[in-house]
């Protein structure tokens, strides 16, 4: 299978894109000709640079506006196509893309087009050059592949193909099954892009939303699929417009679209084994059944504190690492790590931010297997000297330097605790069992490149974005949750320094986890328990009760419960939802005990907004820069 990218697709400089297309593997790439135009340097030179890079070019594209012109534009139309030929052979390549035309003075007309392509691929079979067509979705007379088929099949002529773009075909919803019925030889390229389900004029939508196959809501998936059956065998490339990725990093976003095609094709092959996937083979997705730990980073007075807050929350010291400065904090199913050393990971964690979570440890299957498939998809496989008496644990890196471990009962790993820590039986507690979620802050331009890195890696699926209104602004939260919600990550992006999310970012330098849920089954019990441990909670003020008391019908005596014990509350069509907030530690981190009933699938977002502004207020009533 090749793979390419067109090079609209990333940010930078000619010499940029290629570093980082070939750096993240691909094996060619589509010159797009304004970036083209816009070097400085002979057609030939950027020939031998993409060579240089050990990349190929796979087209050249594209040619606008040539078919179905009156004289004397026709002719016209034919003189620019000789001068991009002589183009495309100094650059060394062999197929040109030629969209449908939106030319104002052109002229409908099946015949007429397919005339026009025949006397194209005339010419260009004679300096062994191919032609192209793909339908743009805005395209005037022709905006839907099955015409261009039909004009490609009449042209009839060897050097004639079809190009499919999954974008043009998916954003006018037509059906990707009527691609089955095209010989696969007649197709001559394959473009891939997929984009958020948002109702916008279709040109505007494809030149600034585009987005790495998985990451938005086209079903690029079955569009492959019936690609593959046809028996297409070329180029699997990524055209992808979109504003942000125009300004993002040049190599993240070459290594996310390298990791969504191989997710995609690996997809395509286990929905449909029949067909012929030339790719290796990687592990499926598993679904993780749990966080097995977080560790945090810390030192010195804010380890300590850190400490009295978890003991608190009802966690007891289980055991202390047999090497390191390390410890091991426990209640039901929940383990919290404090590392304190001062070299390896966690430490330069802590150089770079203070207290933080520079770790998390995910019950899988089968670890091995998860890290081969992470690896398969571009990821860097992380590692650190194994110490005596310590294990293997497979592990990964995340972005902005973290660190994700996996963790299996098949191969031993989850003994790890009793044979680095001396850890017995779970502490019992006060009521938390698990981790309910995880939040992670990043900067909102992150977002698709963690979202894509959950789901490309694990069984875990997207919901759709909700907003979060901050009293300074306004904050995106994205969740991936695995299908049984044993492992639900929610990803808030921020975009302005003022949020709470966005203080947080600047303040720790980067995406990290910024709050933990801890799920119980009684809430009030588990409170009371708390607050017998010197559990301070984040106060709600009493508009807020008088809101809840006017929107939902409560059994006497709840609302005042909740209110005395600081819970806040929400509900959806399948049970109710309980939370309270512990007040924010060093850094803007903080914890929260959450009980869901009845399959609540939801995270309490309607109280975000006022748990914010409640933070807020906590953080100017200590004198310290509301977070
Ligand atoms: O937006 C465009 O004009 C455009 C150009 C070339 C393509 O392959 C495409 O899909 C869109
Ligand atoms: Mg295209």
């Amino acid at each position: 299978m090749k793979t390419s990218i067109a090079t609209v697709s990333v940010s930078g400089s000619l010499v940029e894109k290629l570093e980082a297309i070939a750096a993240a593997g691909y094996d060619g790439i589509e010159i797009f000709e304004q970036d083209f135009i816009a070097f400085d340097g002979s057609p030939r030179d950027v020939g031998n640079m993409v060579r240089d890079h050990g990349l190929e070019i796979t087209l050249f594209q594209p040619f606008r506006d040539f078919e179905g012109l009156p004289e004397p534009l026709r002719a016209k139309a034919f003189d620019r196509a000789e001068r991009k030929f002589d183009l495309m052979q100094e650059l060394g390549t062999d197929l040109v893309l030629v969209c449908s035309s939106v030319h104002p003075a052109s002229l409908g007309g099946v015949d007429r087009a397919a005339a026009d392509f025949h006397e194209l691929g005339a010419r260009a079979a004679k300096r062994g050059l191919r032609i192209g067509y793909e339908a743009l979705a805005w395209g005037r007379h022709v905006n839907d592949h099955r015409d261009a088929w039909e004009i490609v099949r009449r042209a009839d002529h060897e050097s004639v193909g079809l190009i499919l773009d999954s974008f043009h075909t998916l954003a006018r919803k037509i059906d990707p099954e009527t691609i089955r019925r095209i010989p696969g030889d007649k197709i001559f390229f394959v473009q891939l892009a997929d984009a958020p389900a948002i109702e916008m004029d279709l040109l505007y939508w494809s030149r600034h939303f585009r987005n790495m196959p998985g990451e938005g809501d086209l079903d690029v998936t079955g569009f492959m699929r019936a690609v593959m059956a046809t028996g297409y065998g070329g180029p699997i490339s990524l055209e992808i417009f979109n504003d942000q990725f125009r300004g993002g990093s040049t190599k993240g976003v070459a290594r996310d679209g390298y990791r969504s095609l191989i997710a995609l094709m690996d997809d395509v092959r286990r929905a449909e084994p029949a067909l012929e996937v030339d790719l290796p083979p990687i592990p499926a997705r598993v679904a993780a059944d749990g966080v097995s730990f977080v560790e945090f980073a810390t030192r010195g007075d804010e380890a300590r504190a850190l400490e009295a807050l978890l003991q608190t929350l009802g966690f007891e010291r289980a055991g202390n690492h047999r090497n390191k400065a390390v410890t091991l904090w426990q209640q039901g199913g929940i383990r919290i790590v404090l590392n304190e050393e001062i070299t390896g990971h966690a430490a330069a964690a802590w150089n770079a931010r203070g207290t933080t979570v520079c770790d998390i440890g995910l019950a899988v299957s089968d670890a091995q297997a998860v890290v081969q498939r992470a690896e398969a998809l571009g990821t860097e496989p992380f590692s650190q000297p194994i110490g005596p008496g310590e294990l293997d644990i497979p592990a990964i890196r995340g972005f902005s330097g973290s660190v994700l471990h996996f963790i299996d009962e098949a191969s031993g790993l989850d003994r790890v605790w009793e044979l680095e820590f001396g850890a017995g039986a779970n502490p019992a507690g006060a009521g938390p069992t698990r981790i309910d979620h995880v939040a992670q802050t990043m900067s909102y331009e992150d977002m698709l490149s963690w979202t894509l890195f959950y789901t490309s890696l694990l069984d875990m699926k997207k919901t759709p974005m909700v907003d979060v209104f901050d009293p300074d602004g306004l904050v995106r939260s994205q969740v991936v949750e695995s299908p049984d919600g044993a492992l639900r990550v929610t990803l808030n992006g921020a975009d302005s320094r003022r949020t709470l999310a966005g203080r947080f970012l600047s303040e720790t330098f980067g995406a990290s986890v910024q709050h933990l849920a801890l799920a119980t089954d009684d809430i009030f019990a588990t409170l009371e328990t708390l607050a017998a441990r010197g559990f301070d909670p984040l106060p709600m003020p009493q508009n807020y009760y008088d809101d809840l008391a006017a929107r939902f019908d409560f059994p006497a005596g709840l609302i005042g419960r909740m209110q005395a014990a600081n819970v806040l509350y929400d509900r959806d069509e399948r049970g109710a939802f309980f939370q309270c907030y512990a007040r924010a530690v060093t850094g803007g981190l903080f914890f929260e005990i959450v009980q869901r009933d009845s399959g609540y699938t939801g995270f309490g977002a309607p109280n975000a907004p006022f748990r914010i502004a409640a933070q807020k207020r906590q953080g100017r009533a200590k004198g310290v820069p509301a977070r």
